[in-house]
């Protein structure tokens, strides 16, 4: 594994789009009429292994799955490069197989250390975001990874002639909205009026349409860009921090968490393999149906039940040895309002002194207890797109994870 610190070298017999024997950087024309895609039917041959993906946030939740997914699933790899700003120690172990793993440790902030990791490479996938919804980084700070890290890793492809690009997005983009209405089993074509105050959703939803406005721009040597977001709902799954949190919670409790939002509320949810193989596929076939799927929008699905936030929880908590308590919330909402409102203020009060960043605030009280679950088929329809690990395997292996009690992902 190479290990860089803002740049990348070292790319083997890898080819770049820009390395392809074509000094104006024109992808892939030194393979004639081929593109790179296109080499599927040579995948046997030691030539089929010729394209760079970078990911960027490829240490974090997401990223990881996404990293180790492309490992096993594109037998077209030649050098994976894993952009972060935090590397794991876990990318040692990846060292030994015959892709390419470069490390590179980098801020998308800084645009000359985006680009010196995106040249040469045929595809980017962008999961790289600060996700804070409690208030742990500055809204400055949000907006400034998340949407002017975004521009950066466009103007990155552009300079470089990479013409792939997939963003992560994410649900709330769209909702749930200060309004607080529900979305209903909605569509990537259902009405709803996406209005947000919070800082990260309105970076999330800058920054998605920063990509899906890029796509058809000019990259080096003249060819468009093709890009799209993905929006999963809440991912759940192996190195999800959020279900540690739940879980080391109810110990403390005595096994018990208590309920606070109402059954009936449903929370999409989608597992994170899934996830992680939707990017893949999508990274995949962009070429072949850009027209189709360029500027596009797909939610992230699979076939997790449709539960709220908690009982949803519980899939995976309750065999680990919690129960929840209650049929319905324990505290009345007003007072669960005024405790998250009250949170809010002290972190305000307490933020020259330390860092008060608890769960519940008026902001997660709200996206927990207002519906937002999608049912739609335009990934399958669009690029062929079904779930790799069902429902069943999901939850088993989530629950595997959790009683493990370690924070590897493996
Ligand atoms: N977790 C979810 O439920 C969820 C749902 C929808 C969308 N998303 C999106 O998926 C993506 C990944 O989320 P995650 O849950 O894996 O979060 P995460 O925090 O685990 O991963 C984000 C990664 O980005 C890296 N990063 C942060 N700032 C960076 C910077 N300035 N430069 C380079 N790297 C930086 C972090 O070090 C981390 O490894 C995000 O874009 C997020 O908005 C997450
Ligand atoms: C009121 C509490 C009683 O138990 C429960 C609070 C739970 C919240 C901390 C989480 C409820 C919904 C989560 C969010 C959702 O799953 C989708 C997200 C989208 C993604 O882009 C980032 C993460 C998140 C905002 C996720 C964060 C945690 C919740 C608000």
């Amino acid at each position: 594994m190479g290990q860089e610190g803002g740049g990348a070298s070292g790319r083997g017999l890898c080819h770049g789009p820009a390395g392809l024997g074509d000094e104006d950087g024109l992808p892939v024309a030194s393979l004639g009429v081929l593109g790179p895609w296109q080499q599927q039917g040579m995948a046997d041959s030691a030539q089929a292994q010729k394209l760079v993906y970078l990911v960027t946030g490829g240490c974090g939740f997401l990223g990881e799955h996404v990293v180790r997914m492309l490992l096993q699933q594109e037998p077209r790899l030649c050098e994976l490069r894993v952009f972060d700003l935090h590397l794991g120690p876990w990318l040692e172990e990846l060292e030994t197989g015959p892709v390419q793993v470069t490390a590179i440790q980098g801020d998308v902030t800084q645009a000359h250390e985006v680009a010196a990791a995106v040249a040469g490479a045929h595809v980017v996938i962008h999961t790289a975001g600060l996700v804070d919804v409690f208030g742990r980084a500055s809204p400055e700070t949000i907006h400034e990874v998340n949407v002017q890290g975004t521009q950066n890793v466009i103007e990155a492809c552009v300079q470089n002639g990479t013409r792939f690009l997939v963003y992560t997005s994410s649900m709330e983009v769209v909702g749930p909205n200060i309004k607080g209405q529900p979305f209903y089993r909605g569509n990537e074509n259902t009405p709803y009026e996406a209005a947000h105050r919070h800082p990260y959703p309105r970076s999330k939803a800058l920054a998605e349409r920063l990509v899906l406005e890029a796509n058809g721009r000019k990259v080096r040597g003249g060819l468009p860009l093709v890009t799209c977001a993905l929006r999963p709902t809440g991912i759940y799954g192996e190195g999800h921090q959020i279900m540690k949190d739940f879980y080391h919670q109810g110990l403390r409790l005595g096994g018990r968490l208590l309920r606070a939002i109402p059954a009936s509320v449903e929370h999409g949810r989608v597992y994170v393999g899934n996830v992680a193989w939707m990017h893949v596929l999508v990274a995949r076939e962009l070429e072949h149906r850009a027209p189709l799927m360029g500027g596009q929008v797909y939610f992230c699905y699979d076939n997790s039940p449709y539960k709220s936030y908690e009982d949803f929880n519980m899939e995976f908590l309750g065999p680990c040895g919690l129960r929840l308590v209650g049929s319905r919330p324990l505290l009345p909402y007003w007072l669960l309002l005024f405790l998250a409102t009250l949170n809010a203020l002290l972190q305000w009060l307490l933020r020259p002194l330390l860092l008060y960043a608890p769960l519940l605030n008026p902001y997660t009280l709200a996206v927990a207890n207002t519906t937002f679950t999608v049912s739609t088929d335009k990934a399958l329809r669009h690029f062929g797109y079904e779930p790799l690990f069902s429902w069943e395997e999901s939850r088993a292996r989530t629950i595997r994870w959790v009683q493990a009690g370690e924070d590897s992902t493996q």
